[in-house]
């Protein structure tokens, strides 16, 4: 896909194929926004900001930067695209890093 197709908000159908999965993981949406939202409960601050780390890593690659809150071993992560006010493939592509880093940071 084209990189301003990745940016592009999510069609109705493309909602129900990409954002279950999700929301089986425990995204919920944003009230009176288009937007995911997760907390994810880590052993300590080390585990949280070590799992922090990679995600900012990959979202500076991604040009795609999560909203984001941390106190100590808490982490809430909102995703959106703000270019488009709204989810967009981008949002999922980061989500699906963001629980992968999320398991391995609880290895660590
Ligand atoms: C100029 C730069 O490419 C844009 O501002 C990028 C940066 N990071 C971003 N992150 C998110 N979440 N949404 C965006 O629309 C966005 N846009």
């Amino acid at each position: 896909m084209a990189s301003e197709a990745k940016r592009a908000k999510l069609t109705d159908e493309e909602r129900t194929g990409t954002l279950q999965p999700l929301m089986d993981k425990g995204w919920t949406m944003v009230q009176g926004r288009d937007a995911i939202y997760k907390e994810f409960l880590f052993k300590d601050f080390n585990q949280a900001f070590g799992f922090m780390t990679r995600v900012a890593l990959k979202a500076d690659k991604m040009d795609h930067h999560p909203e984001w809150f941390n106190v100590y071993n808490k982490v809430q992560i909102t995703l959106s695209t703000h270019d488009v006010s709204g989810l967009s493939h981008r949002d999922v592509t980061l989500a699906k890093f963001i629980e992968t880093a999320a398991g391995s940071a609880k290895d660590d």
